[in-house]
């Protein structure tokens, strides 16, 4: 079984783990984690979840895959510190937002390169991912991304340019839905309902049409119009959406996180 080390052990390493280790797709023994300066994190993993701590930089070299999961901005200072160690057939696996492929090889050199944009519904096998390769990996090596990948939800490759456009929308997408849910709550509230009883309701009123959506070959616009009675309550509830330009809105924030993106790619 291949050696996997995680280098930045946020909620994006957790969540990819956890997945895998559940999903039996590869052993806790197998995996490694190590940061920047967060040591009680480590022991944390290493509780939950039985991965090693990487005891020092040599052990490196002994990696199979390494899985670049620090923010973008650390990135440079981390390929620097990987330099050294790191073995000419290790594979890399970038989850960081904007970072070209390009970027990784002149960091580490010349080798297989995996460009994944996850989400933290990874924790629960749920992620929506967008993949990219470059040219130097095998057909068999993409095989087994896919493989960790299909392991923590859906995945699906793409070119790697329109990697921008997936991180805006499924990379960033649970933080709009939970947003979304903030202010279900804070109507919830409003109109004196038990807090947990809107959490109920409204969870699985997105879940349910989530796998509506999923299960009909329907246009969301035809769905929507099943919802909607005429002259009834949704009808009153769209129309205020529609005078305050909601879908403009949630345009332009898609279109605003890829540029971002496309930003982080440029170093700003
Ligand atoms: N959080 C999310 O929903 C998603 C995040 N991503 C990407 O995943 C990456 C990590 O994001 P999060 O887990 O949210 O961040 P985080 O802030 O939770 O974790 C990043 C970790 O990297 C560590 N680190 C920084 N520099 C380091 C270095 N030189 N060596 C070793 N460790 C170092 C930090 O100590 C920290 O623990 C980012 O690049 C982000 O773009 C991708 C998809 C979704
Ligand atoms: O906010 C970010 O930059 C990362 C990438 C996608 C989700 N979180």
């Amino acid at each position: 079984m291949q050696n996997i080390l995680f280098v930045g052990a946020g909620s994006m390493a957790e969540a990819l783990l956890q997945g895998w280790i559940r999903e039996q797709v590869v052993k806790p023994g197998h995996i490694y984690v190590t940061n920047r300066s967060n040591k009680a994190r480590l022991t944390e993993l290493q509780t939950r979840y039985g991965v090693k701590i990487l005891a020092n930089n040599e052990k490196i070299a002994h990696m199979d895959i390494i899985v670049l999961a620090m923010k973008p901005k650390d990135v440079h200072t981390s390929m620097e510190q990987l330099r050294p160690f790191i073995a000419n057939n290790t594979i890399i696996l970038s989850v960081l937002a904007g970072i070209a492929m390009e970027t990784i090889q002149v960091g580490l050199g010349e080798r297989p390169i995996a460009r994944v944009m996850p989400n933290t519904s990874a924790t629960l096998g749920m992620s929506a991912s967008g993949i990219a390769f470059n040219d130097v990996m095998t057909a068999e090596q993409k095989a087994f991304f896919m493989t960790l990948l299909n392991a923590v939800g859906t995945v699906v490759e793409v070119p790697e340019d329109q990697l921008h456009a997936v991180t805006a929308l499924s990379g960033s997408g649970p933080a709009y839905i939970y947003y979304v849910m903030e202010a279900f709550l804070a109507a919830g509230e409003k109109l004196g309902v038990e807090k947990e009883t809107v959490r109920a309701l409204m969870t699985q009123t997105i879940a349910g049409s989530a796998a509506m959506l999923k299960r009909f070959d329907e246009e969301p616009a035809t769905l929507r119009k099943q919802v909607t009675s005429p002259g009834g309550t949704t009808e009153a509830g769209i129309r205020v959406l529609d005078e305050l330009h909601v879908k403009d809105a949630i345009e332009n924030c898609v279109m605003s996180a890829e540029k971002r993106s496309r930003e982080l790619a440029s170093g700003k």
